[in-house]
């Protein structure tokens, strides 16, 4: 049942494209206050699916709720409560930065007096004050995908839907996006996000909903999968197989190091303690890569 408890719900829903089924079954659970990444492949249906949500598209079947509305019913009461980022950014070249957002502004309906102050918050949200009175086209690809994000919130939304916001973006404004991001969830915002940069993702985001061919292939907070996590050791002395063997540690050696599955970071600290303990000289013990990145391979891999 969709409640208000749910920012978004998906059950079931379906969308094709001609002969191509984009979406064939998803489900998907966005929470209040929280960044929630929604990951997958090329193709694996996810603008599809944000699309609908934004209510610019419609399902073929299946429940959506945005907001605890159905967005294929009543889509203006949606778009009132929906911030929207698309991948492709199209924006009124000549417009200056304060224009851009007074357009949406007015779109929206903010009372004239409150759509000034609003305005004002945002360009200094997403550290655009200075070029407020510049046209568009002089902002860089940073300072154009900043400035649709402020677009995004211009009506103080309660859902923000995101479509690979962090592409093209360099090292500092992407930090700069994931602290702007986790800011609206603080303050209660639901925030769905899509995007391929993993590493960015596992440190923004609180849950994940991995998406291959259509389908939903797990919903999960981020927590939870750290207990797959594959920790690699280097040991200086030649004794650390025999020890793993001991504690009956599951090991796969290699030229890298000795990888070992641990449940969570207090079992890998107590691994790492009881490897001291037993003489092994360790020189380097850490989770191999990003635990989003090994999951993601894990549920794309029927792909390969
Ligand atoms: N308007 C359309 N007409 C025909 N096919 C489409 C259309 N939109 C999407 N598709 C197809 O539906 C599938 C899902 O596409 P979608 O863009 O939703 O995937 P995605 O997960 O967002 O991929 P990416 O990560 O590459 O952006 C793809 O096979 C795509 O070619």
């Amino acid at each position: 049942m969709a409640t208000q408890d749910h920012a978004v719900l998906a059950r079931d829903v379906r969308r094709r494209f001609g002969a191509v089924e984009a979406v064939r079954g998803l489900d998907l659970d966005v929470p209040y206050g929280e960044v929630t990444a929604l990951v997958g492949p090329n193709g694996a249906g996810k603008t599809t699916l944000l699309l609908m949500l934004a209510t610019l598209l419609a399902p073929d079947s299946g429940e959506l709720r945005v907001a605890g509305l159905d967005p294929v019913a009543d889509p203006l009461a949606v778009r009132r409560r929906l911030g929207w980022m698309p991948d492709v950014f199209g924006v009124y070249d000549q417009l200056t930065a304060r224009e851009y957002l007074d357009f949406f502004a007015t779109a929206y309906r903010l009372p004239a007096a409150d759509a000034r102050t609003r305005l004002a918050e945002l360009l200094e949200l997403v550290r655009l004050a200075e070029f407020a009175d510049q046209p568009v086209h002089v902002l860089s690809r940073g300072q154009k995908q900043r400035l649709a994000v402020a677009r995004a919130l211009v009506h103080r939304p309660s859902v923000l839907l995101l479509d690979e916001p962090a592409s093209g973006l360099d090292p500092r404004s992407r930090v700069e996006l994931r602290d702007l991001l986790r800011a609206q969830a603080a303050e209660g915002t639901a925030v769905l996000v899509s995007s391929h940069i993993l590493s960015e993702l596992s440190e923004v985001a609180e849950r994940v909903v991995f998406v291959n061919g259509g389908r939903t292939a797990g919903q999960h907070r981020m927590d939870e999968l750290d207990h797959r996590a594959v920790w690699r050791v280097r040991a200086l002395s030649g004794d650390l197989p025999a020890a793993l063997e001991r504690h009956g540690i599951e090991h796969a050696a290699h030229a890298a190091g000795v990888d070992v599955q641990v449940t969570s970071e207090q079992a890998a600290a107590e691994l790492l303690a009881r490897l001291v303990a037993d003489g092994v000289q360790v020189s380097s013990f850490a989770p191999t890569g990003n635990h989003l990145e090994s999951a993601y391979l894990a549920y794309t891999e029927e792909r390969r």
